[in-house]
């Protein structure tokens, strides 16, 4: 009998377990209607405690965000004791763990997933939030290496929008900016461009800027920020991270420079796109008629439901079914296997 008969009841087949957290595990899944596979993050409510507002946090920030380079939320399904929350599977695992195995990347390689970070943390600014937890850990890659940022439980969507100043120190230390461990008020599009910083140091270096088992010592190399550059990095990566890794916050390069900065164009002669991509937002007709076909409902009456973006069975349906156009499977749903009398 499955552990988990509500995933089960609401058409998810569970596979294995695939990563554990503080927050819970994740599971691989298969979406029964469509045949997709999801990971599927499953939360024991009564044991989150403090962790609760950071999921809703994640969920209603994942809620108004949709663009290629950051996790998908499919799903949110709430019991009494559990928070299920169905997200895109990510079958590349984590960039941390490509860095390792390939003990570090060639510029080209670094510059390609890097341009992918800076339009995903560009388009998030321009959301109006801040991620505050950057870091290759929190970074996966699809099937086809393209990257997905997750995690956004300490993200902040400050009240007075992105200029406004924020306070809580948050994240993990090693990706910390200076002014976020000091505990001054800063700016969320600061404290992430220096977290995209030690990501690309990682990137073209194999390993991080600023590394201690002792805290304190981690804190003194961070606040001085010096830290080796191997005889390998070119001028240019040397003279990025040096404007990314800058103590001063406000002498820190900003997103907008960074979009067009000589390093991060060479070779595609053109800045990471940053326009918004509410491509799952838009009214797919040939999605909806396999919906409609499947249902016996009129086009338009799902259409209005599924434009009230509730996060049901019926978005996941909808959003998976886009998955599947966008990779070439055909638009059919599996009928319901009807249990035999
Ligand atoms: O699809 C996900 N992971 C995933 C799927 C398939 C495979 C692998 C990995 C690598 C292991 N070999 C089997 C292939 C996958 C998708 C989303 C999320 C996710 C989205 N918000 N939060 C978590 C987590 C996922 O992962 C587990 C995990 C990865 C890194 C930190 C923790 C957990």
């Amino acid at each position: 009998m499955s552990r988990y008969p509500t995933l089960r009841a609401c058409g998810y087949e569970l596979d294995r377990t695939i990563g554990t957290g503080g927050f819970g595990k994740v599971k691989l899944a298969t979406h029964t209607l469509t045949g997709e596979k999801v990971a599927i993050k499953i939360m024991d409510k009564t044991k989150l405690g403090k962790d609760l507002p950071r999921v809703k946090l994640e969920i209603s920030a994942l809620k108004n965000l949709s663009h290629p380079n950051i996790c998908k939320l499919y799903q949110v399904i709430e019991t009494e004791s559990h928070c299920y929350v169905v997200m895109e599977y990510c079958s590349g695992g984590e960039l941390f763990d490509h860095i390792v195995e390939k003990s570090r990347l060639s510029e080209m390689e670094s510059r390609m997933f890097f341009r992918q970070i800076i339009s995903a943390v560009s388009y998030l600014h321009d959301s109006g939030y801040a991620h505050r937890d950057l870091k290759p850990e929190n970074v996966l890659l699809d099937r086809e290496q393209n990257l997905k940022i997750i995690d956004f439980g300490l993200c902040a969507k400050p009240q007075g929008g992105m200029d406004s100043l924020l306070l809580t120190s948050c994240g993990s230390p090693t990706y910390a900016a200076p002014e976020l461990i000091q505990g001054v008020k800063y700016h969320g599009s600061e404290v992430d461009i220096w977290s995209m910083g030690v990501i690309l140091y990682a990137l073209l270096c194999g390993c991080l800027p600023f590394e201690s088992d002792n805290i304190d010592e981690l804190f003194k190399k961070i606040l001085r920020g010096k830290y080796i550059e191997p005889g390998w990095l070119s001028s240019g990566s040397k003279r990025l991270l040096r404007r990314m890794l800058c103590v001063d916050p406000l002498k820190r390069i900003r997103i907008s420079e960074l979009i067009n900065d000589p390093w991060v164009r060479l070779g595609f002669g053109c800045p990471p796109s940053t326009k918004t991509h509410d491509i799952d937002r838009c009214k797919d007709m040939e999605c909806l008629e396999a919906i409609s076909q499947h249902f016996d409902i009129d086009k338009e009456i799902i259409w209005s439901r599924l434009s009230k973006w509730k996060y049901d069975c019926e978005t996941a349906t909808y959003l998976l079914l886009l998955n599947k156009k966008k990779n070439g499977s055909p638009l059919v749903l599996k009928k319901k296997e009807v249990p035999n009398q």
